[in-house]
């Protein structure tokens, strides 16, 4: 079996490690590169991973996964380039970073996947979406596919649709979060004992989810068959609409995808 590298284990890099993990991923084919040594030291006591080095876990793995900040990046690049060798696979889970951004930084041969992952990849149901770079292999898009499939959905997109995948699924789970939250705050607001609300909507998010997985209905169709003719769910949609609720949504996703182009111009 191939070593991988997860070089920057914070939230998501400790994800990725986790599901590789839980997979049934051995440590010994796993190596984290992480700079700070309480942090190392939690990672090696919570999996029995080896942390090492940037330039060790770049030499020694086959899979070189870069999980750290998009600001971060050419840094990181500018260290492990030296130890980095043709037929070695970079994948990046970094927002904004194009892949022509590391493959202009890493030996020529060096084969290069960005993908944009999600948190829920957490509890197995993340959503990734991987891109190739100039000179990648189909058995190693295939690499990076098996990989991020250990922990969720897989989806190959053109590289052009990154930044509005990151806009969409890969800061999704805030903004569904963020509604949840919401949610909750106006049941407490309603009198409702926080632990009710807190279980009611969660509830009702779980099932609502699984009704779009599994019948899949339109969201359109599912509305539309909670909304009674002049009942309550229209007067609580007709609010959303006026407080422009939809317009925000589109205008929070354009600012996404506007930052993560930007981070690939390194502000
Ligand atoms: N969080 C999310 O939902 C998602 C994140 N991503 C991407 O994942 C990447 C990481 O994000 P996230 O996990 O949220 O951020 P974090 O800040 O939690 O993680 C970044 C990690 O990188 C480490 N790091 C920084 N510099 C180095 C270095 N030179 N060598 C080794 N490790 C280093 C940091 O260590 P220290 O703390 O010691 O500085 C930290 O542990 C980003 O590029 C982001 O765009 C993509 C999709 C979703
Ligand atoms: O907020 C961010 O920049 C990262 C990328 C997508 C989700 N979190």
């Amino acid at each position: 079996m191939s070593q991988t590298a997860i070089i920057g284990a914070g939230v998501m890099g400790e994800t990725l490690l986790s599901g590789l993990v839980r997979a049934g991923r051995r440590v010994d084919h796993l190596l984290v590169g992480e700079k700070r040594p309480e942090r190392a030291q939690e990672l090696e006591e919570r999996y029995g991973v080896a942390v090492v080095g940037n330039v060790e876990a770049a030499t020694k793995a086959d899979t070189v996964a870069l999980v750290v900040k998009p600001q971060d990046m050419g840094e990181v690049l500018e260290e492990i380039a030296g130890a980095l060798r043709p037929g070695q696979l970079v994948v990046s889970l970094a927002a904004g970073i194009t892949t022509a951004f590391i493959e202009s930084r890493v030996p020529d041969g060096v084969a290069v996947v960005r993908v944009m992952p999600n948190t829920p990849a957490l509890v197995d149901e993340g959503m990734a979406a991987i891109s190739p770079g100039s000179h990648c292999s189909e058995e190693q898009l295939g690499e990076a596919e098996a990989l991020m499939g250990s922990v969720g959905k897989v989806v190959r997109i053109p590289e052009r649709q990154q930044d509005a995948v990151t806009a969409i699924s890969g800061s999704g789970p805030a903004y569904i979060f963020f509604v949840v939250e919401s949610m909750i705050e106006a049941g407490v607001h309603l009198g409702l004992p926080r632990t009710t609300a807190t279980e009611l909507v969660i509830q009702t998010l779980v099932g609502s989810g699984k009704m779009l997985r599994e019948t899949g209905t339109h969201p359109t169709v599912l509305r539309e068959q909670v909304t009674s003719p002049g009942g309550t769910t229209a007067a609580a949609l007709r609010e959303l609409e006026v407080h422009k609720v939809r317009a925000a949504f589109l205008a929070a996703m354009e600012a996404a995808r506007d930052r993560s182009r930007a981070l690939a111009e390194g502000s």
